[in-house]
């Protein structure tokens, strides 16, 4: 694994050069192969980054959506990520809906939407149980708690090791979640991440002796994979 750690000035920077980055891995990846997979992260860290990339010149069709977590609600409940992400950016593209992989969150048991997302990324990517898709790239954020996608701290989710998708959990709401091996297995992960409120789980998760089961975000460290974390200043100035 290739770990890189860079703090920018301001939230302004941060947004510029995850857009850079995100921008050259799109390319780079497609100078060798036909498609492009990027799942996305949710809450409100991304949602600039999500603005800049709805005006650049892409071959969009080459380009598939998917997203790591999302809320249980509907999809144009406020809540929703992929509402955020499809007003930001995907609403303003020309991108074939067929690229656009949602997560489901219509069946009353969020057990049995899990299951269908599962099935629908092994379907997609073409692999079966026990391996795993993997994605080119997985943005993810992290909550002040240092939990990323929708894995909590204290969750019985971070422990899910034979499934792509589970349940999550927050504050007895469901939420359907990329589980930590699926992440694990992507080829670049990227971890956004801005503000001081995110100082105090960053210290825990930099720390060589953190306990992953209260800072899920240890969990994340692709054997095989590139893994960045770009930090604001306000976040990450004591780190690097
Ligand atoms: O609830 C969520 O929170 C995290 C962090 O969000 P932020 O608002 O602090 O940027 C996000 O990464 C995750 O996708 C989302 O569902």
């Amino acid at each position: 694994m290739q770990k890189l750690v860079e703090v920018l000035a301001d939230k302004q920077a941060l947004i510029a050069k995850s857009l850079a980055l995100v921008l050259e891995k799109i390319t780079t990846s497609l100078d060798q192969q036909d498609y492009f997979t990027i799942a996305l992260s949710g809450g409100s860290t991304p949602k600039p980054l999500y603005e800049a990339l709805s005006s650049q010149p892409l071959d969009w069709s080459k380009i598939h959506v998917f997203w790591g977590d999302e809320r249980y609600v509907s999809p144009d409940h406020p809540d929703s990520n992929q509402r955020m992400a499809r007003l930001a950016w995907l609403d303003r593209i020309a991108i074939p809906a067929a690229n656009i992989h949602h997560v489901p969150t219509d069946d009353p048991d969020p057990y049995l939407a899990a299951q269908k997302y599962d099935d629908h990324l092994r379907q997609w990517f073409g692999v079966n149980s026990p391996d795993f898709p993997v994605f080119d790239l997985i943005l993810l954020g992290m909550g002040d708690d240092g939990h990323t996608a929708s894995l909590f701290p204290h969750t019985a989710a971070l422990t899910v090791s034979d499934r792509c998708i589970t349940v999550g959990e927050k504050d007895g709401n469901p939420r359907l979640t990329f589980t930590v091996p699926l992440i694990n297995r992507a080829r670049c992960v990227i971890f956004i991440a801005a503000g001081e409120s995110k100082r105090p789980a960053l210290h825990e998760i930099f720390s060589a002796y953190g306990d992953s089961f209260s800072y899920p975000s240890r969990l994340i460290h692709p054997p095989a994979g590139e893994l960045y974390w770009l930090l604001d200043a306000a976040a990450g100035s004591s780190f690097v």
